[in-house]
């Protein structure tokens, strides 16, 4: 199966709700999305948001890249040369991860076509349900409570809650939604780096004297405080989780090394792709290191993607935030990987079965529009 052509379009789904965190605010998932076609007839998908200011990437720099720098590595090459073709594409450009991350993705699609299985069989796994948590977003407090019963009556039992832009604020947000829900769901705050090292330990021990069990405490400290995020640690007895600061498996291992947390949050547009990502569940596993999957604001073929390979890596991969689908309006993925309230079904046809895509708008010379 012969590399052909790469192609771009674009796909965006409306929310039910603005997603804002501590770092932005959106009301679309917009996706850059990767078509690459075979010789042969098969066609892979990838695909990637714009998150500035996690990943530095926008739309524009994830297409200029790829068509610049990263197609010159596949067009031509045998698709059953998968690990040569990511390393190719790791090697050709730093940083980018997010484009990297498109291209591994529609590689990955097409090689598991090629096996003619599943992309999680092709990648050793047999589980093909997962269950995710969601998000609520940061607002005012009865937005949030209102959003938290949304999420409960559509079956989620996990909920992310979105704080980091006011401390105060943030701890009697917590302590509302913990009285709220009570025992029908657990947990997980992201800061997304909203607040300082000694803020945080305040604001969780504020919320743990109160007798309210948090399931983990995701990046409270700038991606750069590796010292902060120790001190957290060594103060609190929430686990905390990295995200911002965890890019790749040469920053997952200092982490670790240090104890400055305890829980991975591992995402594709984070690690650069699969390829990648499988290497940070490999580093965390040698520390008994649990890890969650993660993605950005982004649409289903990403995000199928990263399910397929948590449903591969079960012993390292134990946490799932996969909730972007569920985010938008609805999904316009035909044939895929199904997201139903907080159920992920993958696909069983082969690769990540992709059959068609509605309202795809292709983007003519390689250009974002
Ligand atoms: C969507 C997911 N649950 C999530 O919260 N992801 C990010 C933020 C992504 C974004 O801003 O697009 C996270 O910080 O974990
Ligand atoms: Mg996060």
């Amino acid at each position: 199966m012969i590399i052909q052509s790469v192609r771009f379009a674009r796909l965006s789904v409306p929310l039910h709700t603005p997603f804002k965190t501590a770092l932005r605010t959106v009301t679309h998932i917009d996706d850059l999305v990767l078509i690459i076609d075979t010789r042969c007839g098969r066609r892979g998908y990838g695909s990637a948001p714009s998150t500035p200011v996690i990943t530095g990437d926008t739309h524009k720099s994830i297409l200029s890249v790829i068509e610049q720098v990263l197609q010159h590595q596949l067009i031509g090459q045998h698709i059953q040369d998968i690990n040569r073709l990511c390393d190719d594409l790791a090697a050709a450009v730093v940083g980018n991860y997010s484009a990297k991350a498109a291209c591994e993705i529609a590689l990955y699609d097409l090689w598991s076509q090629s096996l003619g299985v599943p992309l999680y069989q092709a990648l050793g796994g047999h589980q093909s349900e997962l269950k995710t948590d969601v998000t609520i977003s940061v607002d005012s407090i009865d937005k949030m409570l209102s959003d938290c019963d949304r999420a409960l009556s559509n079956g989620f039992d996990v909920l992310k809650i979105k704080i980091g832009n006011e401390l105060e604020q943030d701890i009697k947000r917590v302590q509302a939604i913990a009285a709220h829900v009570d025992s029908k769901a657990s947990l997980r705050l992201d800061v997304n780096q909203g607040w300082d090292a000694k803020q945080s330990v305040r604001a969780l021990q504020a919320i743990e004297s109160q007798g309210i069990v948090l399931e983990l405490v995701e990046q409270p400290v700038p991606a750069h405080d590796i010292d902060g995020l120790c001190y957290i640690s060594e103060r609190v007895q929430s686990k905390i989780m990295a995200d911002e600061s965890a890019f790749s498996a040469k920053q997952v291992l200092t982490l670790l090394a240090r104890g400055a947390v305890d829980i991975i949050n591992i995402k594709l547009m984070k690690s650069g792709g699969l390829s990648r990502a499988i290497r940070i569940g490999e580093v965390a596993a040698t520390y008994d290191c649990p890890c969650m999957i993660g993605c950005m604001l982004e649409g289903s073929i990403a995000v199928s993607a990263a399910a397929h390979l948590a449903a591969a890596k079960t012993r390292q991969i134990s946490l799932i935030d996969l909730d972007g689908p569920a985010l938008g309006q609805y999904d316009p993925i035909q044939g895929g990987t199904r997201f139903s309230g907080p159920v992920i079904s993958l696909n069983q046809t082969a690769g990540l079965g992709i059959a068609a895509i509605d309202g795809l708008i292709e983007l003519a010379d390689g250009v974002w529009q």
